[in-house]
């Protein structure tokens, strides 16, 4: 692969810090190196001296001595050593990356932190971006400075379809485009593969690779944002686009935020050395690196758990977010049969609802929808453009109880039964 064309300008100007790279002598001195170069504080003035931290299966991990001095120090930007080394091999249990030696992995403040900042290693004013539509709010809020030219590609109860995205690269461009540096041809291709926000849905592996296939004959970068990875409902965990990376062309982002803590902030960028290296760049001089204290805690609990006991953990996880679609899919049935339609979602924690008689559900929800003790995000806020009214909105089913999953419908469908009326009014 080349990648020369895929990194901007502002991207291509950053190199290591030497602070930063300093650091990593910290790491590889011997036990008698006298360190004088960086300013990294004396530990001993840090007034924390130990942490102990509860499970709820009632075990406890203690952070001290040198777990507690790397937890609140001055780390490595690529990540802690034990983390990064046992997030690696996670990568490599769960994907066997086809080109795992020129592979590389950065922990990052989340995964919203690695997306960002791969987007900022390749975007130009006014490119071409292929999405999946509807996207992930988040993503738009990444893109929209940018001025993109969205080739927002068509999705059903699979996801992305690959003859449309292929029918929409040709409909403009040409292989042979992605040769010539004047070509506008898009770089990126950005795809929630498993349990996508908004939609809840997942691309099988047949589909995923077809765009594979389309990636390579257009010489796209994947950028594989996946953070319900662990959230997918069926019995087995359809294979990533990492898992198929045969040409180095799939950057992932994955997160610890559905199955360990959102506020922790922990996310893991994995793809190759060409691209992950630009990012790191862009860490060294933007947060330094991913929290020491959550990266610490982590891979403690991980060195306590192993990784067979994280993966029961996510199975359980799993279970718990399976068991709350079930809910929700039984309050809509209740409540919003003959006023709305839905998919089944193969994972994520999202129900994607289509008004059948409610043009657009924006004024619906942000002017009328409290005082009906109900609130969901409205459809426009994942569209690429956000203009065009849209009659769908996104319930999540992560944190409402039952109880409050039944009556949050039955307002719901008060609310739409009184828009139906007023729209009939005007
Ligand atoms: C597809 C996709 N990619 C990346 C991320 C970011 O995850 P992280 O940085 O690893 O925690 C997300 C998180 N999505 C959301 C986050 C959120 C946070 C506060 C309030 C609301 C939020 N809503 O609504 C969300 O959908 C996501 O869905």
């Amino acid at each position: 692969m080349n990648y020369t064309r895929f990194i901007n300008g502002l991207s291509a100007a950053r190199k290591p810090s030497p602070i930063r790279e300093m650091t990593k002598l910290l790491t590889q001195g011997s036990p008698d190196l006298v360190f004088l170069a960086s300013g990294v504080p004396n530990p001993s003035m840090f007034p924390f001296q130990g942490a102990s931290v509860t499970l709820r299966d009632g075990s406890t991990i203690q952070l001290e001595g040198k777990t507690i001095n790397d937890a609140l120090q001055y780390g490595p930007t690529q990540g802690y050593g034990p983390l990064l080394a046992q997030l690696k091999e996670m990568q490599q249990k769960l994907h066997s990356p086809p080109c795992w030696t020129n592979t590389e992995v950065l922990i990052t403040n989340g995964s919203q932190d690695g997306l960002c900042k791969a987007f900022e290693m390749m975007m130009n004013l006014n490119d071409h971006v292929i999405v999946q539509e509807p996207v992930y709010a988040g993503t738009l809020a990444i893109l929209n400075p940018y001025k993109p030219q969205y080739v927002p590609v068509q999705c059903d109860a699979n996801g992305l379809i690959p003859e449309e995205l292929r029918r929409s690269l040709e409909s403009k461009w040409k292989s042979e485009d992605t040769q010539s540096s004047k070509s506008d041809v898009p770089k990126i291709l950005y795809v929630n593969p498993a349990g996508a926000n908004p939609t809840g849905v997942s691309i099988p592996l047949s589909r995923r690779k077809e765009i594979y296939q389309i990636a390579k004959d257009f010489d796209l970068i994947i950028f594989e944002d996946d953070p319900y990875y662990f959230l997918q409902f069926d019995k087995e965990r359809t294979p990533s686009f990492l898992s198929l990376d045969t040409d180095g062309r799939v950057i992932r982002f994955d997160s610890l935020s559905k199955v360990l803590s959102s506020g922790i902030r922990l996310g893991y960028v994995t793809g190759p050395r060409e691209l992950v290296e630009p990012i790191t760049y862009h860490m060294q001089v933007s947060v330094l690196h991913a929290s020491s204290l959550s990266q610490v805690l982590v891979s403690e609990l991980l060195k306590q758990w192993g990784q067979e006991g994280f993966l029961g953990h996510v199975d359980r996880v799993q279970k718990f977010y399976s068991q709350q679609r079930e809910i929700m899919l039984k309050a809509a049935e209740t409540h919003l049969t003959g006023l709305a339609e839905w998919n089944i979602p193969q994972g994520g924690m999202f129900l994607w609802i289509k008004c059948l008689e409610v043009s657009d559900t924006r004024p619906m929800i942000m002017d009328r929808a409290l005082k009906k003790d109900v609130i969901l995000l409205p459809g426009r806020e994942f569209m690429t453009d956000p203009s065009q009214p849209c009659p769908y909105m996104r319930a999540s089913f992560s944190l409402a109880s039952p109880e409050n999953i039944d009556r949050g419908f039955r307002n719901l469908a008060q609310l739409i039964r009184e828009e139906i009326e007023l729209t009939k009014k005007v």
